[in-house]
């Protein structure tokens, strides 16, 4: 089953376009990483698969809803994890995830089993009681990303959620979301830095609003897989006046 389909879809900031015809599908049980450099369009698509903003060209679906035509279905199967924090610093972990199932219209005895599942599933299971404040980097990302599992999405959408963490917290984050692509979920991950991408991961590379080219780390490796490879294929793909064709 197909989890995330973009097609065709461009946006334009006013004569800008940082979007141009865009296709690529997530699915289910994949892990994305969507790779481009600053103004590349990361944040532009996230904002048009979180419905932040619209376009008129092209087609979105999630979960094979169509996000114009079908907002709350679609909308319903996603989870957001932003690149700024969105957490109250003074309520437990718990007393947040259970803020945010609320808005999901969970509550009560299932509100809690879904916090107690998505909190396991990051490893975050101990430190439910604590208050978020007491939490370090590491910690408070993976309790924001265990708070976008709480609807039990099957899409799960990171915008760059590893900024400012130190190696050991990224490396715990961006094992902790593989295990979530290998459970089942759609993951698309947007990312530069390539130590955070696993050889069998699909990746999309998106430069200057085009995607410049779609397939396993593997293959764009050159078949070593290996992180150096990557960097070399992406610096020769989004280098100025190099861009080679999808
Ligand atoms: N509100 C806006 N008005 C005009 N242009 C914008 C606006 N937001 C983004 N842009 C432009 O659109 C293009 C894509 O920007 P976007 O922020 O989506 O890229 P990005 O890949 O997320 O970059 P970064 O990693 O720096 O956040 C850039 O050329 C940017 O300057």
């Amino acid at each position: 089953m197909t989890g995330l389909e973009v097609s065709h879809v461009s946006y334009r900031y006013g004569a800008r376009k940082a979007l141009d015809d865009v296709s690529f599908s997530v699915e289910a049980g994949r892990f994305c990483a969507l790779f481009g450099p600053n103004g590349a369009g990361k944040s532009t698509l996230f904002a048009l698969l979180t419905r932040l903003i619209v376009t008129g060209e092209g087609r979105i679906r999630i979960g094979g809803f169509d996000i114009a035509r079908t907002p709350r279905a679609a909308l319903a199967r996603i989870g957001v994890v932003f690149q700024q924090q969105t957490l109250d610093l003074d309520m437990t972990v718990r007393r947040n995830l259970t803020y945010f199932a609320g808005l999901h219209g969970l509550s009560g005895r299932s509100a809690a089993e879904a916090i107690d599942a998505a909190l396991a599933q990051l490893g975050m299971a101990e430190r439910a009681d604590e208050q978020v404040r007491a939490l370090n980097g590491g910690h408070r990302r993976r309790m924001e990303i265990a708070r976008a599992l709480v609807h039990r999405p099957e899409i799960l959408l990171l915008d760059e959620p590893t900024v400012g963490l130190d190696a050991a917290s990224r490396q715990a984050i961006t094992d902790h979301v593989h295990l979530l692509a290998e459970r089942g979920l759609a993951v698309l991950w947007a990312t530069h830095l390539v130590d955070e991408i696993q050889a069998a991961d699909q990746v999309v590379v998106l430069h200057r609003g085009k995607v410049l080219s779609n397939g396993t780390a593997g293959d764009l490796a050159g078949g070593q897989g290996d992180v150096r490879g990557l960097a070399k294929a992406f610096l020769s793909m989004t280098a100025e006046g190099r861009e080679v064709p999808a």
